[in-house]
């Protein structure tokens, strides 16, 4: 057996958390997105790779509907979280977002300190009663993210006096503040030296023991190491979706094919 077959969940415990059908996004006149079905599993990392241009961060942004917040984009299709229409109108996009939450490739704390940075989902979505449990949710968070014992005496500094590599995890412990089910990561490390992409990684191994985590990567050897799960997007649509150790080894499309092994991209 590979290490990453090891990482494998059992197929019997694996549920689906995001169904996605023939889900089409336009900028303005021109379709990025060219009816995608996929099915995103629970409590799994999903890598979705492909192209420059070819529309993951796009699709990556359907799923939490943070493409609402681009006037020229549109969405058709449906995206179905435990079987529930994220688009339907009564869906307020902000809870959606704690329930789906989002990691940027450049880290973005707020100008805020440190503590308040991870408090700040808790607050808004009212889902602590008092101090006390704000602190439990703070530190617990932080250390989730791995960053707890490098800041836990300096919580009221501001988040953007952290180095790139702390700022990313710190992002990454107020996303998880709100407790997701869903984590989205568009090229996470991307602004990361190796020893803080290592570190991110290490992180996303441990967070789909609680949720299911997707990633947008450039890197095929970071998607072989932390995915289950890879789609290979090209020109808006997915090509093919599979189990990461078989994209890799045994892909059924020659264009995957073709980018795995650096013919293009
Ligand atoms: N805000 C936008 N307005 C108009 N067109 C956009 C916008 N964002 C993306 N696009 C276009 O949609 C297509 C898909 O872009 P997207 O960023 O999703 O691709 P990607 O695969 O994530 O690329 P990369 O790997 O370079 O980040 C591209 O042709 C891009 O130019």
């Amino acid at each position: 057996m590979t290490d990453l077959e090891a990482t494998q969940p059992a197929p019997d415990t694996v549920q689906t958390k995001i169904q996605a059908r023939d889900v089409r996004v336009f900028y303005g006149p021109t379709e990025a997105i060219k009816g995608v079905d996929v099915d995103i599993l629970d409590k799994t990392v999903t890598a979705f790779i492909g192209p420059s241009g070819c529309g993951k961060s796009t699709f990556l942004r359907c799923l939490n509907r943070m493409n609402d917040t681009i006037e020229s984009a549109r969405v058709t299709g449906e995206i179905l979280l435990d079987g529930g229409d994220i688009y339907d109108r009564r869906v307020d996009p902000v809870q959606l977002r704690a329930r789906v939450g989002m990691v940027f490739q450049k880290p973005n704390p707020f100008p805020k300190s440190i503590y308040d940075n991870v408090a700040y989902g808790p607050r808004i979505h009212g889902l602590v009663a008092n101090r006390a449990e704000l602190d439990s949710v703070v530190e617990q968070s932080l250390r989730r993210a791995a960053l707890w014992t490098e800041v836990k005496d300096r919580l009221d500094e501001p988040g953007t006096g952290l180095s790139g590599g702390q700022q990313q995890r710190l992002c990454i412990a107020r996303a998880v503040a709100t407790a997701p089910e869903v984590l989205l990561m568009d090229e996470p490390c991307s602004a990361l030296d190796p020893i803080a992409t290592a570190q991110v990684e290490e992180l996303i191994d441990e967070l789909k023991q609680s949720f299911s985590v997707v990633i947008v990567t450039h890197s095929m050897q970071q998607a072989a190491r932390v995915s289950q799960k890879t789609a290979f997007f090209h020109l808006g649509h997915i090509v093919e979706y599979d189990d990461t150790p078989k994209i890799f080894t045994n892909p059924v499309d020659q264009r995957t094919q073709d980018y795995i092994t650096g013919r293009f991209g």
